[in-house]
């Protein structure tokens, strides 16, 4: 931080460029057994969750992404009772998973334990769901977690952070096999895919891997102001081979979707799959 901004610099994975944000105070710097750890109040976008310098989520656009992730996945399985978020500490996704009705089960697996505390303190809107009589919460590695789990769940959502850095292995295929064989039969997932301003490479690997896997994969994408480049993907994949994933297969009514959600809905699942061509070239 200096002359009170913040600057998410990363030579790798957005050279010559860095969002900013204006900081407040610092609320919580301290190294955790994995990352670097800071939550600073910013001057316009509320508490700001930061990891090795990259920001996480910030409570005034976070829900773009938690809805997105969440709700991609959630809406294009026809009956999703048990779900899994891999990462996720600071606990957005599973407040989105647990505004599904039919949903009996979500467990959350994180590898730092520090992030879910931290959430916990600082981020009371996106931790809430913490309490839910419907959430377990397992402190671990993800990739272990799956290792015990066969043709256990119907949704898993992968919110991790970029692949540079702890989370490394889940953008490879060995662990998109991992999550084939811990869903059900007409299993869903969702995993964290970048932006097609800065990591049309990585989107291509990643999609490749997925479908090496999954019959069905695609890619779509939110706008999120805080995220580099503006906005975010996630790559949307089901076990099943008739699966339309771009087109919600369950969703509410208007009213409904407008107390639901602020940022998803069943026209903004759509959308979501309409890629600019340069990306849909890219991308195949
Ligand atoms: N629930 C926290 C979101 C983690 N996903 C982020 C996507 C954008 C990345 N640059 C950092 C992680």
């Amino acid at each position: 931080i200096k002359d009170g901004w913040f600057a998410e610099v990363s030579d790798t994975m957005w050279p010559g460029e860095a969002m900013s944000l204006k900081v407040n105070k610092v609320l919580y710097s301290k190294k955790s057994k994995y990352q670097d750890v800071l939550v600073f109040e910013s001057s316009n976008y509320g508490n700001v969750l930061v990891l090795d310098g990259v920001i996480q989520a910030t409570e005034r656009d976070e829900f773009a992404y938690q809805e997105m992730i969440a709700h991609l996945a959630l809406n294009s399985h026809p009956n999703p009772k048990k779900v899994l978020v891999i990462g996720g500490g600071d606990g957005g996704v599973l407040r989105e998973v647990v505004k599904h009705e039919c949903v009996e089960e979500a467990v959350l697996c994180d590898i730092d334990e520090d992030v879910i505390a931290v959430s916990k303190k600082y981020l009371p809107e996106m931790s809430k769901s913490y309490s839910h009589p419907k959430v377990r919460v397992h402190i671990g590695d993800g990739f272990k977690f799956l290792d015990d789990y066969k043709n256990c769940f119907d949704v898993i959502i992968t919110d991790s952070s970029d692949p540079e850095g702890p989370a490394e292995s889940l953008f490879q295929k060995p662990y998109f096999q991992l999550l084939n064989n811990a869903l059900t039969e007409k299993g869903v997932i969702t995993t964290q895919a970048e932006s097609i301003w800065l990591h049309l490479n990585i989107i291509k690997d990643l999609q490749k891997a997925c479908k090496d896997v999954f019959p069905v994969a695609e890619y779509g994408y939110c706008t999120i102001p805080t995220y580099p480049s503006g906005q975010i993907g996630f790559m949307v994949c089901s076990k099943d081979a008739k699966a339309d994933v771009t087109k919600p297969l369950r969703s509410v009514d208007d009213a409904t979707e407008r107390k639901l959600y602020k940022y998803y809905s069943s026209d903004i699942h759509k959308a979501a799959f309409v890629l600019p061509s340069f990306a849909r070239d890219a991308l195949n």
